[in-house]
């Protein structure tokens, strides 16, 4: 199977509307590809908080539009990253899974919101449901950026059935070593690939991580993307989770219902 991650620069002097159209070109020129990945946010930009209520979409608005289009065209299944989704009198920072013919086959609201007391975490609500998305041959588990902190998320994912953790993101360069570590941690102990795909530029002030990683469930780095805008491109092959996890089948010895209570004396 064929991925291509499209490391997106978000700068906020391009309008959200080039982007989109602009994206939606980058996405069909990877035809060649099964899978395409795009990162999260990259509309409108992870940190510009001030412009998530201008920007937010349903989900059948005018991202999920193009990417549709997109995905179609191409004949790809399409991680589209994420959308400012505008449901009711909620934001939720969703992600949007299209398949080859264009229908949306999945969408996941991100459940661990960043920022603390301020930003998303205080400007979206809370997704509640972990998301995975069967494609021939491979079944595939969606998180979102700072969801790459939490392992139980991860665990849960793997528990239905995913062979590949998809992380779309909008990761600070000031951490990019977390970013490389966690996505190495989360392929290594769940013996899955992990398709990390984060922006570049700099928008609302953060200068981005880029540095798009894929890492194969023995935690080997097959991709690395550098600072700036780049498709990385990489073969993955099912049947090396299948091996990873039947050789060295750490999983199975798993101790289900930790934390215990501790014995004193
Ligand atoms: O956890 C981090 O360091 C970055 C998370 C983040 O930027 C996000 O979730 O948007």
């Amino acid at each position: 199977m064929h991925a291509s991650l499209i490391q997106i620069a978000v700068d906020q002097d391009e309008p959200v509307k080039t982007r989109r159209e602009r994206v939606a070109e980058l996405v069909r020129a990877e035809r060649d590809a099964d899978l395409v990945v795009l990162p999260e946010l990259w509309t409108v930009g992870a940190f510009a908080y001030e412009s998530f209520a201008a920007e937010a979409e349903p989900l059948d608005g005018p991202t999920h539009e193009a990417m549709a289009a997109a995905a179609r065209d191409a004949g790809v299944w399409l991680h589209a990253g994420s959308v400012v989704e505008a449901a009711g009198d909620d934001l939720y920072n969703t992600s949007l899974v299209y398949g080859p013919d264009g229908t949306r086959a999945a969408a996941y609201r991100k459940i661990h919101r960043f920022g603390f007391d301020r930003g998303e975490a205080v400007m979206m609500a809370a997704g509640e449901e972990l998301v995975t998305v069967p494609l021939p041959g491979l079944t595939l588990g969606v998180a979102t950026c700072y969801d790459l902190r939490f392992p139980e998320l991860f665990r849960g994912l793997v528990d239905a059935g995913a062979q590949a953790l998809v992380v779309p993101a909008g990761w600070p360069a000031r951490r990019r070593a977390h970013w490389t570590l966690l996505a190495q941690a989360r392929a290594v102990e769940n013996q899955a690939y992990v398709l990390a795909c984060g922006t570049a530029g700099t928008h609302a002030g953060v200068e981005q991580a880029g540095h798009s990683i894929v890492v194969d469930p023995w935690g080997e780095v097959l991709a690395e993307a550098g600072p700036d805008e780049e498709v990385l491109r990489v073969e993955l092959d099912p049947e090396k989770v299948t091996a990873t996890r039947e050789q060295f089948p750490a999983l199975k010895d798993r101790v289900l219902g930790l934390p215990r209570p501790p014995r004193h004396g």
